[in-house]
């Protein structure tokens, strides 16, 4: 039996789903994949650092109460000690899920640089190192002989990048538009139904699906990453965030979806990317009055929806999940196991 040890730097909302997520799924892993998971060590700004080599004991970690000592009381360190970690852990596999800085993408970018450079595989949640130094990673990872997964950067839990590039073998995709921003897309709907911008935010926050600052969703920063990530995975392209054009919500008002409502329409925030004839890839974000046969236009609350246009089948759409703790704990999850195959194969 293989069991992988795993370090989680985070400890927010998706890596506490994640470890629940392992504690109920431990032995269905073992039964159809032959391997089981083992958290030996967690670091998060609030709550300090935790290692044991045997694993963490879970109803304990997850009771941790910053206000309390943190996971100091429980022979842990109060201070994150990310680095010393992510070096020195015997941990085979690093699930990073902190929070992205949308202008440079740390923390976790040096935690995914550390994570690769220590010679261990990389699973992360955050687009920010995906969209502004994936070929950087990527090479690194191959250097190493590790791997380095991030389904869940784009649309949460939904497998958009794997399956693209699993399924769509032969077809040439053309550009994508799509709903890519869970809280958004919620707080569009929210305020369809007359609640005012800052009541749907915290809404939104309260059910896991916003950014720890919330503005990255609102102002269109989480789905130019998420758009030059998947350009870039699946278009081949090379963008970097800055090249795709990008307008956020902010300016909407419930007068303004009263009114589009009254005009057969729906605001819906739209990323896409396309092929230009000169060879190059145009990218944007911004906000569009879709008509309601739309298909982009259904998809409401926390969902995302991709339409990749292709050659030979028009547009393909993939939609499901775009936030949500237990949704993202999936993505990793999943990342995990296509790490798993990956070496077993
Ligand atoms: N929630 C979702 O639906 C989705 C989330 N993601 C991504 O997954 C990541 C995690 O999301 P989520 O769990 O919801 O976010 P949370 O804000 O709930 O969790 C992030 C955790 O990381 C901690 N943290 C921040 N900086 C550091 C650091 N330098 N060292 C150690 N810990 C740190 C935070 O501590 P503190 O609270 O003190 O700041 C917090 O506990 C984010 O990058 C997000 O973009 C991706 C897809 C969907
Ligand atoms: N805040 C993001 C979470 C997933 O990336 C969203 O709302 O889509």
């Amino acid at each position: 039996m293989t069991c992988y040890n795993l370090a989680l730097i985070g400890f927010g909302g998706v890596s506490r789903a994640f470890l629940e997520l392992l504690e109920k799924r431990n032995d269905e892993l073992l039964e159809q994949f032959g391997f089981r998971l083992r958290v030996v060590a967690i670091t998060d700004l609030r709550l300090g650092s935790i290692v044991a080599e045997e694993g963490v004991d879970v109803p304990d970690v997850l009771a941790a109460d910053p206000g309390n000592g943190g996971f100091r009381r429980l022979g842990g360190s109060t201070d994150a000690r990310n680095k010393w970690i992510i070096h020195h852990v015997p941990a085979d596999i690093v699930v990073e899920a902190t929070f992205t800085n949308p202008l440079d993408g740390e923390p976790a970018l040096s935690h995914c640089r550390w994570a690769l450079r220590s010679g261990k595989h990389l699973v992360t949640t955050n687009k920010g190192p995906v969209a502004l130094a994936a070929a950087e990673l990527k090479a690194l990872a191959a250097q190493q002989g590790v791997a380095f997964e991030f389904e869940g950067a784009v649309m949460s839990g939904t497998p958009v990048i794997r399956l693209a590039e699993r399924m769509f073998g032969g077809l040439e995709i053309q550009g994508f538009e799509g709903i890519l921003n869970g809280t958004s897309n919620f707080v569009l709907g929210r305020m369809e139904s007359g609640l005012d911008l800052g009541a749907a935010v915290r809404e939104a926050r309260s059910l896991g699906y916003a950014e720890a600052d919330p503005t990255a969703d609102l102002e269109g920063h989480d789905v130019r990453l998420k758009v030059a990530v998947l350009a870039n995975e699946l278009l081949g392209g090379a963008l970097a965030p800055d090249d795709v054009a990008t307008t956020g919500i902010t300016a909407l008002t419930p007068a303004d979806t009263a009114k589009a409502a009254e005009q057969g329409l729906r605001w819906k925030l739209v990323g896409s990317a396309r092929r230009t004839p000169g060879g190059g890839i145009s990218a944007q974000v911004a906000p569009r009055a879709l008509p309601l046969n739309h298909h982009l236009a259904g998809v409401s609350g926390a969902a995302n929806a991709v339409s990749f246009d292709t050659d030979l089948l028009g547009p393909v759409t993939v939609s499901g999940p775009g936030a949500g703790r237990v949704e993202t704990a999936y993505a990793l999850l999943s990342d995990v196991i296509a790490i798993h195959e990956s070496r077993t194969r």
